[in-house]
């Protein structure tokens, strides 16, 4: 009926025989489980990096000879370029894993005859998160990606050397000469990143910092009833009705003599560096609450002398515990600051508090912009 070719037939019989054998039942494969030891990945956020760039490429001595013409004179061509190493701010990368400990560019092809010249190699480009800074070895700031799209070039490729065909001038018509590559630049840095947070949550061990981040926002960070839960800022965004989103960074604990190393130190600090509202969170049901507030300045200027001018507002915590609400107004007559009673548990004044962290928001916010147009 069908005029099946040779090997279609052929074909046909091959798979009747291949599905014949197929119906004896077999054990199935053996399946590897996977690894479990390095399955956890870690969020990194600083690391010590050496940037090398790719050599350029050789220059090449070679003579043409034709068969009309033996001594056609000198046709190497020059090396290609070395590749630079290149970092570049993207809202895709959340943390430094993609930074090698050494990023080592390519290197330039080398010349060949007949003028042919090298391979430019490619650039190595790095992706890091917004709000990576880049310091020298010193601890000197020297690039900041603070906007989507920037690029640091962390080190330069060499040039390529030139071939012999470079050197020839009138007086001399066959040079034996001709250059090696450049090196590429090596440099080291220390990158980290600042997160680009709106709002820094600063407060002691167990003042409910992470309890409020949770009733604020969709961010889920831990919360137990012994100090220093947190051991990493985490970070949640509260979305109002404007559409505004603002970012809260929550913080581990601070306490007193953290800038001398006590506790978790204080270099997570530099998370807070970009905040434009600090909001110190104090359980008010203990007894003083203020004196808290006044070792978090104390703890925050060690740090940087810029947190003196940031604007900032105190959270009055644990209202629903006895004692809490009597101590709201000698917070308020002892720190001259603003002060929301706030409980995380309940949820009460939880409202206020975000009207209030979008109302200082929106202003520094219009400041920050009046003071670059005055900039332009
Ligand atoms: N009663 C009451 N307990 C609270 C409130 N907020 C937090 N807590 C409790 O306080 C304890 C510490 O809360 P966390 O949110 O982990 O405190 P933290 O400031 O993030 O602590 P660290 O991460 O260790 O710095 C937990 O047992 C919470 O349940 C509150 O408003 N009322
Ligand atoms: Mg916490």
């Amino acid at each position: 009926m069908f005029n099946f070719g040779k090997q279609t037939i052929k074909f046909v019989i091959g798979y009747a025989k291949y599905s014949q054998s197929s119906r004896v039942a077999k054990p199935l494969p053996f399946k590897k489980p996977k690894a479990a030891g390095n399955s956890i990945q870690h969020f990194i956020d600083t690391k010590q990096v050496r940037a090398v760039g790719g050599n350029g490429g050789d220059g090449c001595i070679s003579f043409l000879s034709l068969w009309s013409n033996e001594f056609a004179g000198p046709d190497g061509g020059d090396g290609g370029h070395g590749g630079h190493v290149i970092l570049h701010a993207t809202t895709d990368a959340k943390d430094l894993c993609q930074l090698p400990t050494v990023a080592r560019a390519a290197e330039g092809g080398k010349g060949e005859n007949k003028n042919c010249h090298g391979k430019n190699a490619d650039h190595l480009v790095i992706e890091v998160p917004v709000g990576t800074v880049i310091k020298n070895i010193n601890g000197k700031v020297i690039g900041d990606l603070s906007k989507e799209g920037l690029m640091f070039i962390a080190a330069r490729g060499g040039a390529g050397g030139k071939g012999n065909q470079f050197f020839t001038t009138d007086t001399e018509q066959s040079p034996v000469i001709c250059e090696f590559g450049a090196m590429g630049e090596e440099i080291e840095y220390l990158v980290e990143i600042r997160s680009m947070a709106h709002v820094g949550l600063i407060g002691f061990p167990n003042a409910g910092k992470s309890s409020l981040l949770r009733a604020m926002s969709r961010a889920r960070p831990k919360v137990a009833s012994y100090p220093f839960t947190t051991l990493k800022p985490y970070l949640g965004i509260v979305e109002y009705d404007d559409y505004e989103q603002i970012a809260i960074a929550d913080l581990p604990g601070l306490i007193p003599d953290s800038h001398k190393n006590k506790g978790l130190g204080i270099q997570f600090l530099k998370h807070t560096e970009r905040c434009m509202v600090l909001l110190y969170v104090v359980d008010a049901s203990l007894d003083e609450p203020w004196t808290y507030v006044e070792t978090l300045k104390h703890e925050l200027l060690q740090f940087s002398e810029s947190f003196s001018d940031r604007p900032h507002i105190i959270a009055a915590n644990k209202i629903d515990l006895p004692g809490a609400i009597e101590n709201v107004e000698l917070i308020k007559s002892n720190t001259g600051l603003p002060v929301i009673p706030v409980s995380a548990k309940t949820g009460e004044n939880l409202e206020t508090l975000m009207r209030e962290i979008k109302i200082i928001y929106d202003r520094s916010k219009e400041q920050q912009q009046e003071l670059q147009e005055t900039d332009n």
